[in-house]
């Protein structure tokens, strides 16, 4: 097992090590699912900078259900949700510029080169000096090769890699991952596992789902069981709880 996420050094300016970094999510006694009927048990988090939340849980528990609620995509059954103290909207410009996003079922533009995806992304989220961000990295996620491929000629694992990419050319002060290690080679998740790591302790807040115990160990700095009942973890007990609930993991 990879040693555990360290704490975080204290928000710059802000004084002690006590200091209380600021808030971007909060759920409060939020339900969520399709309709009517919840698909699992009353969540309530904060997030806040320099923070990394891992919800675990099985198959089908409500995951990604609680992810696209909390940005917004999904309508909460009760309770509340909020981004930095507003409601998550997607049409508003600071909201895009605040989060960014990467879901497994994420849609790519067909017609657009790898390189051009990233150019687009990245220009309409108002990031600057754009070429050398992308070629950051497309070299960071092992596409240079690539940059002028089609998403249709990329295989799974390249897709994957491209729609992160996306994630990484985009201002962000929140990152929203639906398992980021699927379909990602071993060396490829170490990776990213640490650049997570040190985009934490730098100050970016994660929200992520994942089944993997290691990538979990690596990044996350707090853990929440999703389940018919939902409870809070270290990133320890999440990472034995998933552990034994995936015979492949580890
Ligand atoms: N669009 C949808 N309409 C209706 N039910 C859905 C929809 N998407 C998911 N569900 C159901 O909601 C429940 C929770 O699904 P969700 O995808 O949130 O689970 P998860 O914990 O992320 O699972 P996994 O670990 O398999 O990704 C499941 O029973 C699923 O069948």
């Amino acid at each position: 097992m990879s040693k555990p996420h360290k704490p975080a050094k204290p928000a710059a300016g802000g004084g002690s090590a006590t200091a209380v970094r600021p808030e971007l999510v909060r759920a409060d006694r939020l339900r969520v699912g399709y309709g009517t009927k919840p698909v699992c048990g009353e969540i309530a988090f904060t997030l806040r900078e320099a923070e990394a939340i891992a919800l675990v849980g099985p198959n089908g528990a409500g995951k990604s259900t609680v992810l696209k609620t909390v940005v917004g995509q999904l309508e909460a059954i009760s309770g509340t949700t909020h981004i930095r103290g507003q409601e998550a909207d997607d049409r508003r410009l600071d909201f895009r510029r605040e989060v960014a996003m990467v879901f497994d079922d994420d849609a790519f533009f067909p017609a657009l080169t790898v390189e051009e995806h990233l150019a687009i992304v990245a220009a309409g989220h108002g990031s600057t000096v754009v070429e050398d961000l992308i070629d950051t990295e497309l070299e960071f996620f092992g596409l240079t090769g690539e940059r002028a491929a089609l998403p249709h000629n990329l295989s799974s694992g390249q897709r994957r890699r491209m729609l992160l990419a996306a994630a990484f050319v985009r201002p962000r002060s929140l990152l929203v991952l639906d398992e980021p290690e699927q379909r990602l080679d071993t060396g490829m998740r170490a990776r990213l596992a640490e650049r997570l790591r040190s985009e934490v302790d730098a100050g970016l807040g994660l929200l992520l789902v994942t089944h993997d115990p290691e990538f979990l160990s690596i990044v996350a700095t707090r853990a929440i069981f999703v389940d018919d009942v939902v409870k809070k973890m270290t990133p320890d007990q999440a990472a034995l709880a998933i552990s034994s609930e995936n015979p492949h993991a580890g």
